[in-house]
This record gives structure tokens, sequence and C-alpha cells, in this order.
């Protein structure tokens, strides 16, 4: 099976309304279904008349139309891992004919409440004629300030292959873009605009902290009874603004914003709402002052910023080192003890002094050694970092990610290797499961390096940064499983053959990917550290998906390294010294119990046998069901009398 959207498919899934995805609406069922079923008839008409005017033409409307994975090969190239959304929307996957859909349907849908079967799309039309059919129809919906929940669900009906009401909500944008660049999409999308994250978070900027204030001068100014409203003044204020609809502010880390909290609630009411308005916020906050002095109190943070931005930090000085060795020790220490207390448990365990519960209690609460850089949450905040700012989370220690000031003392400042030396765990990055830092890692990363012509003198720790992860193996028949993964040329001990590359998704979605991949030949799931997901490489990637499982002898092992950026990637590095041509394997580290079902490789029968799992337990719920029927009166004769109508006596 694949999550591959057949496009002729049919299935009959569940294309029931969902009343629950309308709450906030002033409208009851009955009125909902009575709105739905009008629209999709205005609808139907509008596709119509445009089928008229854009007959479906043969037209390869994208190359990288999800729909247009080509089948049998099942996967996309890819060089780099893709963030994609939650999708709590389940398009029905096909497993194969002999396999029954509609329980598996019903299987699922326990994890993804909406489950869009295989309907037909009613009519079969192009993605240019769709785009003009959405648009004239929002611009009726606009018209008649219908809430758009009704339309889309209505849209979704009609073409429920295009996607859920949820997508169908995102896509005008894009097919704008594609169809009629000169429109702004979002005029048609009012009701998106509060929707959208509006919410401004601070980014960092070396040592200021970037704000985006859009400003409010669309809006109609006759509502403020300020005789002064900041917006009489002259528009082309001393501000030498860059940007037409938005002022970007820059505020030094280091203030201490304290002894000025009274701004903030009024910045933040300010900075999270789309149209920012000085005149209401300056009606909310009325102590602060009239809306022309806030406005320039705002102005005021952007011009007091005289200096330069820092871009290269301060020489790591031989107290903060010490200070960061004395965190690595204390973190080694508890990871030492907890892996003693976890061997101890273990031998509990087969003794049977200790339960399993206790066993796994432990393992799910124990630190791994991938938790040191990421213990702490990333600061963001102003003033300097350490236990006498109560808003710094990292009370002894920056993590690599923190936002902090460039010249926070106790900000990671990069590892003191030579080039060559960043591969073990002597590297304080490799230790950290980070990339070496240009800029930070002084002597690794250093211009001189970087300039050298001799490639052993670049650090290998940067090459992700450089783009410059090779991929060493091609898929062949695989004398494991099904495809595998071979060298393509020889390799030595310590070599990185290739990155994992896959959508990278949350966990929430991994978990419900997992039930889905339950009926799956193959999983492509790869974990990453520290709770930041999984890459699935079961619609992208490269050919390390196609490496097996051997837990005895694996020749690759994975190895994390995260970005500055946040973003986090999965290397196979050579355990050994290996020829061209062999099939290389890693160590899944599947618990030994699930094994047996993961490896399962037909899945046909892998689905038939997850489908008796489940008919076997709603035979037990039944059961127990009829058992419970079967006491109830007796209980009832035995215990206490039947009750008596209210009223009666
Ligand atoms: C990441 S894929 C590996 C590529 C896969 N063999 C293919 O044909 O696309 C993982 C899947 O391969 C299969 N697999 C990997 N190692 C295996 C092994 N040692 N024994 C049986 N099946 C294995 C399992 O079905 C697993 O879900």
């Amino acid at each position: 099976m694949c999550v591959k959207r057949y496009k002729n498919f049919q299935y009959r899934g569940n294309k029931e309304i969902k009343f629950a995805e309308f709450q906030g609406t002033s409208m009851n069922k009955n009125q909902i279904s009575k709105e739905i079923d009008r629209w999709k008839n205005k609808i139907r008409e509008i596709t119509e008349q445009f089928m008229k005017q854009y007959p479906k033409v043969v037209e390869m409307e994208s190359d990288d139309d999800e729909d247009e994975i080509e089948e049998g090969y099942g996967y996309k190239i890819a060089h780099e891992n893709v963030k994609i959304p939650d999708e709590e929307t389940l398009i029905m996957p096909y497993v194969n004919e002999n396999v029954d859909h509609d329980k598996i349907a019903e299987i699922l849908q326990k994890t993804y409440p909406s489950i869009v079967g295989y309907h037909k799309n009613e009519y079969e039309i192009s993605d240019r004629c769709f785009f003009h059919v959405m648009k004239k129809c929002l611009e009726e919906v606009n018209k008649s300030k219908l809430d758009p929940k009704v339309f889309y669900h209505s849209l979704y009906l009609i073409f429920p292959i295009r996607g859920s009401p949820n997508k169908m909500s995102q896509i005008f944008p894009s097919l704008a873009e594609k169809f009629d660049a000169r429109l702004d999409a979002l005029t048609l999308e009012p009701w998106n605009k509060d929707e959208t994250d509006t919410k401004k978070s601070f980014s960092s900027h070396g040592n200021h902290f970037s704000y985006c204030v859009p400003f409010p001068y669309k809006v109609d100014d006759s509502k403020c009874e300020s005789t002064e409203c900041f917006r009489r003044e002259d528009r082309t204020t001393p501000i030498d603004r860059k940007d037409r609809d938005g002022l970007l502010i820059y505020v030094k880390k280091s203030v201490n914003i304290r002894g000025r909290e009274h701004f903030l609630p009024f910045m933040n009411h300010l900075f999270s709402r789309k149209d920012s308005d000085f005149c209401r916020a300056a009606k909310k906050f009325e102590t602060l002052g009239t809306c022309k002095e806030l406005h320039e109190f705002v102005l005021g943070l952007e011009m007091r910023i005289t200096e330069p931005m820092e871009a290269f930090p301060r020489k790591l000085t031989p107290n903060d080192r010490y200070h960061f060795d004395q965190q690595k020790e204390a973190f080694e220490k508890e990871i030492k003890k907890s892996k003693q207390e976890l061997e101890r448990l273990k031998r509990g365990v087969d003794e049977g002094t200790n339960s399993q519960e206790d066993l796994e209690a432990f393992q799910s609460n124990m630190k791994s050694e991938s938790c040191f850089s990421s213990c702490t949450d990333p600061c963001t905040h102003f003033g300097p970092c350490g236990p006498g700012n109560e808003d710094c989370s990292c009370k002894n220690f920056c993590s690599p990610f923190c936002q902090c000031d460039i010249n926070c003392k106790l900000r990671y400042q990069g590892c003191e290797c030579k080039p060559g030396e960043c591969e073990t765990n002597q590297c304080d990055c490799a230790y950290q499961w980070l990339e070496c830092i240009p800029g930070r890692c002084t002597n690794c990363c250093s211009e001189e390096t970087k300039n050298s012509k001799a490639q052993k003198l670049v650090c290998k720790n940067t090459m992700l940064s450089r783009k410059a992860v090779p991929c060493l193996l091609k898929s062949g028949k695989s004398t494991i499983a099904g495809t595998g993964a071979f060298l393509t040329v020889d390799v030595k001990k310590g070599d990185c053959v290739g990155e994992y590359i896959g959508h990278h998704i949350s966990t929430e979605e991994t978990d419900r990917r997992d039930e889905l991949y339950k009926f799956a030949a193959n999983n492509y799931l790869f974990q990453l550290p520290n709770g930041q997901g999984n890459l699935d490489g079961a619609l992208i990637g490269n050919a390390t998906r196609f490496v097996n499982h051997s837990s005895k002898n694996p020749s690759l092992s994975p190895t994390y390294r995260n970005m500055l950026n946040g973003n986090s990637h999965i290397l196979f590095i050579a355990e050994m010294d290996m020829k061209a041509g062999t099939e290389v394997t890693i160590d899944y580290r599947y618990p030994k119990e699930s094994e047996k079902v993961m490896f399962t490789y037909n899945h046909e029968k892998k689905a038939q046998k997850y489908i008796d799992e489940y008919d076997e337990e709603c035979r037990e719920i039944e059961k127990e069901q009829r058992r419970k029927n079967r006491k109830r009166p007796h209980q009832r004769t035995k215990a206490s009398p039947p009750r008596k109508s209210r009223g009666v006596c």
C-alpha cells in the first residue's frame, strides 16, 4: 500500500456532515444542511457554466502535484526534507482488491475522525476551471456574507478528491498564483484574516529582536475621538519606511524591559493584531497616552537604534569554557547514573524482583545523550541571561539555539577543534549532535580553512550547511526484504554515505501515520531526537529510504545533526570499510516483540492480521455487553425492587 492518491479510485467512505466542525455558527443542524444543499446546487451551476468555457483539455496541471507520483515506483526523489503540516483528514489509502477497505476505514476512523473516502468528483474539470469556479463562488460568498465553512464543505462534497473542507480553504491562493498572478487572493478570503497566525513573535537579528508592526493606514480614522489623532499627521513622517504597510522595529536584547513593563500589554495588543490600530490601543490603555503619543513611542523604539548589529561573537574566555565543561561533566554523570539504574531494573525484571511497568516507566522518562544541547528551552527574552533573570529558562548554560544577545556570557561559543577533528564526540559540537558553526567554531571553520584548497582542511562537520552531503547509495533487489540499498563506491569506516530524506512531520502526525502504515508493506518513518517529530520517506526521499534492517551486524549507523535554525537531519555513517555493491543495513531498534509484525513483508497478510485482531476485539466487546445485559435484570430484582414511576405514589 501507499498513501498515493489514486485519482479515479472510488471508495464508499464517510461523507456525512460533521456538525461539530460548524461550531460557532449561528445556524442549527437543519439550517446548515439546507445551506449546504443550496450551495451545492449553486456550485454545480457555476461549474457547468465554466466547463463550457474551459473544457477539460489534456492539461498536465503541475509536475509537483502529489497525485502525479508515479505508480509502482511510489516516491519522488528529493534532496532535502520538506516540513509538512498535520493532516488530520485521511484520504483513504488503497491496499489491494483482496482486502476489505470498509473495515480498514472503520479501524482508521478511531485515529482519523474524518476519513475522506474516494468518492468521485462530480465533475472532471481542470485546475484552471476549478480556479474560476472557486473565484466566482468566493465573490458570491463574500457578497452574501455566508459562513465560509458552509461553502468549503459544499465544495468538498462536489469535489472530494480535491481535498478536505479544511484543505479547500487553503488552495485558492496557490491556484490564483498559477492562473491569475495579478489577483490578490487574500481580498477574496476575508474570513482567513483573523484566523491566520497573526501573533507576531520576536525574530532574532544578532543583538536585536525585531518586530514588524503593520500600520493601520488603510483603516477608516473617523472613529478616533482624539483631536490629535496620529493619522492626521503627515504620513510621510520622519521614518524612512521600507515597507509600505509596516514598520520594522529593532529593540536591543540587552535592554532590560523591566521598569517599562506597563508598555508590554500595549505592545502585545498592537503586535498581535493584523490591523495594528493605535487609536484602538490608546482607548484600551488609556493611562499610557493618546494614540499620537503611543505612535511616537513605537517610532522612537526604532529611532533608538544607532549602533550597527554585531555579526561575530567575542572569543571564548577560559572562564566560559570552564562553565561549559562543567555542565557537560554534570550531564555525563547523570546519564551514566541512569544507565546503571536501567541495567539494575532490567536485571530485576529478569529475576522477578521488578515489574516490566516500572522498567518501561523509567525508560520513557530517561534522558538520552541527545538531550544535552536542548535540555533547556531555548531562551528568548530581553535582558541578560542567567539565574538573575526570571524570564531566562537557561539558569546555568545557554543552548546553541538560544536567541540571546551575541555577547551573552552563558552562550555556547562553538568548539575548539582543528579541522578534521570534529567527527568524534571529543568535539563539543558533535557531542551535542550539532553541526559546527562558522563564525563561532573559529578553528575548524576559520576563514583560512574555508579558503584552503586542500580539501582535507575543510571541517567535515559542516557538510549539511555546505550542502555537500553525498548519496553513495542506489536501490536494488535486496537479499533481505523487497528493495534494498547498495553502495555505489568503496567507502571507509566513518564516511557519510547519505542523508535520510523525507517529509518532516510532527509527533502527533507520526502516531496517526503509524496506525495507517500498519496496513502497508513498508514503513518509512524515521524518528528525530527530542520530540522533534519524524521524517517520513514514504512519498519523497532518496536511496537511503531502501536501507533494510539488521540487528546483528548493521553496516551503517544513523547520526543526528542539528542545525542552528532548528532543523534536524539524519546522516548514515559507515561502521566499517566496504566495497561498492555491498547491501547496507542499519539497526531499526524496533522493540523485539513488534519486530515480527513490522517485518511481515506481505502487506495483504499484515492488513488482514489487523482486521482479524479488530474483529476479535469487537466480538469480545459484544460478548461482554451481552453478559452485562443478561446480568442486569437479575441483579435488579435481587438488590432493589424495580423503580416506580415518579409522581405515582
Ligand atoms: C525503510 S523500508 C526499507 C526498504 C524496503 N525493503 C522496500 O522495499 O522499500 C522498511 C521496510 O522494509 C522491510 N524490512 C526492512 N528490513 C527488514 C528485515 N530485516 N526483514 C524483513 N523486512 C524488512 C519492512 O517491511 C520495513 O517496514
